[in-house]
């Protein structure tokens, strides 16, 4: 249904105005990239991808947000450099471009400008008029998770387990906050103990929960494979980055994309196009929304 030439005639600069506000955004912080790669994921999982995000809690229509649900609430960013592109966008051509289309392009140039696989965007999506706090905090995998929950997680979303340990590959860029994996360096035993006393020194035993310690220390604003060789050496900063790698079914898929960044590439690549398809909205269902986090 979608089609990557869908605003060819009605928004020709579209992809430009898109690229080049997101390379401004990555210069100026790098970690910006990672951000709305994840704003991206946290769309698509949550109702499809539909812009739901990016919705502020709306008292005329009734409902809540997704942004105070668990898994986004103090971390999800770059909700202002979504903002900045619609307003280009709708100066150059009001009314067309969706929000849901402006995250699915600006994860892929964001993956592109941090070094990354680039792929063709397919678009067409239209804003949902709704967004669904229960449904954030049921449908995005927690960082406490093991691989069998984790593969459930996304076998819901139609992936298989090969394209959840892909799409993982996205914490190879970007942070986390202590409180999140505090557990994880204290307790943990299948954690390199160099590695885990390393990230201590940033994240105290109590207090310090904010601190923030980058997904992947070895390359942390390259999106590459290192990721997948940080788990092969038991050096994954999230419970569930190192369940990836942990004498179970997938220690021989991250082997390989540690050993092979093409592969990952190509199959993480293939993935983010299958995700930027859930559930999309076309046709005359939802609407082209004007400012981002408001329906019209
Ligand atoms: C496999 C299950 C996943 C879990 C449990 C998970 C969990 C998390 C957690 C806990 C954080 C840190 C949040 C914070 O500290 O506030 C994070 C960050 C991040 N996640 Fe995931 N994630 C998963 C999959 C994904 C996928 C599929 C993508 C993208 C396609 C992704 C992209 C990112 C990025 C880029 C960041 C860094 C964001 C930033 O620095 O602003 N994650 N994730
Ligand atoms: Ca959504």
């Amino acid at each position: 249904q979608l089609s990557s030439y869908y605003y060819a005639k009605t928004c020709p600069k579209a992809l430009y105005i898109i690229k080049t506000a997101v390379l401004g955004a990555v210069a100026k912080e790098s970690r910006m990239g990672a951000s709305l790669l994840r704003l991206h994921f946290h769309d698509c999982f949550v109702n499809g991808c539909d812009a739901s995000v990016l919705l502020d809690d709306d008292d005329t229509s009734n409902f809540t947000g997704e942004k105070s649900a668990a898994p986004n609430a103090n971390s999800l960013r770059g909700f202002e450099v979504i903002d900045s592109i619609k307003s280009k966008l709708e100066t150059a051509c009001p009314g067309v471009v969706s929000c849901a289309d402006i995250l699915a392009v600006a994860a892929r140039d964001s993956v592109a400008t941090l070094g990354g696989p680039t792929w063709t965007v397919e678009l067409g999506r239209r804003d949902s008029t709704t967004a669904s706090f229960s449904n954030a905090n049921t449908d995005l995998a927690s960082p406490l998770m093991n691989l069998d929950e984790l593969i459930s997680v996304f076998s819901k979303k139609g992936f298989t387990e090969k394209e959840m340990v892909a799409l993982s590959g996205s914490h190879t860029t970007g942070k986390a906050r202590c409180l999140l994996f505090r557990n994880r360096i204290y307790n943990e035993t299948n954690i390199d103990s160099e590695f885990a006393k390393s990230i201590q020194s940033n994240c105290p035993s109590s207090g310090g929960g904010d601190n923030l310690s980058p997904l992947d220390d070895g390359s942390p604003v390259i999106f590459d494979n290192s990721y997948f060789k940080n788990l092969v050496n038991n050096k994954g900063l999230l419970h569930s980055d190192q369940a990836l790698f942990n004498g179970g079914s997938m220690d021989s898929q991250v082997a390989t994309y540690s050993e092979n960044p093409i592969t990952f590439y190509v199959d993480f690549a293939n993935a983010m196009v299958k995700m930027g398809n859930l559930s999309v909205l076309t046709g005359t269902d939802g609407e082209i929304r004007t400012n981002c986090r408001k329906v019209n």
